[in-house]
């Protein structure tokens, strides 16, 4: 697999005058440093789907500055698309598209027509595939009767649909998504993340993307980097990820009567509900199977699903193993 992205020993230290309000610091502040990315190495190949996630202040939107060219490293090595960002930064920006959940590329007192016209002006592009590109995302994006609104008069799911949108008007091969969900309903939410899965699934495109949401990691990124204090702490398949830290599978039982009532090693209840019961089980203790047939034996069972535990609970596993060591 080729690779879009290649990262060696990225880092970058913000260095700032901490303000103490006296008046003879004024004169002679304290300087602090901060270490908010420090030696961080990757790949990331053509196709991939990669969530950057960790806790607050863990480093993950000053890494996608960097890569994106907005930010220039204290030291280290970057190349996306063949191109060192924050040296080609220019040539970069229409290769890529960018989106910063806080921070908006659409003019506010604009239709989004208009703000997406613009965007074709400023990336160069020629009126006929541009045409054919909105058409094409305003209907996967249901944005007919948005078009025409100013921005500023949206609401956030809208003006985040709008966002990505224009993210994407000029063809990009790889889009960073910096927190794309965060502050929306869940409705807005779910339209985002179908959005951003299968337009990069048809079109091939490689997605990086930070979030607080486990559930943008588990229904769009096949990969996850886990990041703590600018430190890469785990890179692995969403997948193997779960298995790796939980090996544990939650099992609902639906039944018309009284709950399933198990005595098996590395079987435990959840809190559950009059006719769910919500069971625990350590697949290293006992195995899935074992668990329903000796539930299905007490008789009364009407449904059963099988889930892997939240990623939030993954996450919190994550850091109680790297701080134990
Ligand atoms: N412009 C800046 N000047 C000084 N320090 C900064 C600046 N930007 C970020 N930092 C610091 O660098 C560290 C990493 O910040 P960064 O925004 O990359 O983290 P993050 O993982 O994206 O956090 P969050 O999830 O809260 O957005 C933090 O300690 C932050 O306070």
């Amino acid at each position: 697999m080729s690779a879009v992205i290649t990262v060696k020993s990225l880092s970058k230290a913000y260095r700032y005058a901490k303000r103490r309000g006296g008046f003879f610091e004024a004169f002679s502040p304290e300087h602090v440093t901060v270490e908010a990315v420090a030696g961080v190495d990757f790949e990331i190949g053509v196709g991939e789907r990669v969530a950057i996630i960790g806790p607050n202040g863990a480093g993950k939107s000053t890494t996608l500055k960097m890569l994106s060219g907005i930010l220039e490293p204290s030291s280290g090595e970057a190349s996306v698309l063949g191109l060192t960002p924050w040296r080609e930064r220019k040539a970069l920006a229409y290769k890529i598209g960018v989106v910063f959940g806080q921070r908006s590329q659409l003019w506010g007192e604009l239709p989004a027509r208009e703000s997406f016209t613009l965007l074709r002006h400023i990336y160069d592009q020629e009126a006929a595939p541009f045409a054919k590109r909105l058409g094409e995302l305003t209907e996967r994006f249901a944005l007919t009767d948005l078009l025409d609104q100013p921005v500023h008069r949206m609401s956030l799911g809208q003006r985040m649909r709008c966002e990505i949108t224009a993210s994407l008007l000029h063809g990009p091969g790889l889009l960073f998504l910096d927190e794309p969900t965060i502050g929306l309903d869940v409705t807005a939410k779910a339209a985002i993340r179908d959005f951003i899965r299968e337009h990069a699934r048809d079109h091939g495109q490689t997605v990086l993307l930070t979030s607080h949401d486990t559930r943008d990691i588990e229904l769009v990124c096949d990969r996850v980097i886990v990041v703590n204090q600018g430190r890469i702490v785990v890179d692995q398949p969403t997948d193997q990820l779960r298995r790796r830290f939980l090996g544990r599978k939650i099992i609902t039982f639906q039944s018309a009567g009284q709950g399933v009532s198990l005595n098996l090693p590395g079987v435990t209840r959840r809190p559950s509900e009059a006719h769910a019961t919500i069971l625990e089980v350590d697949t290293k203790l006992a195995r899935v199977e074992q668990v329903i047939a000796a539930a299905m034996a007490d008789g009364g069972i009407e449904d059963v699903t099988i889930e892997d535990p939240p990623m939030e609970e993954v996450i919190a596993d994550i850091y109680a193993s790297t701080h134990a060591t």
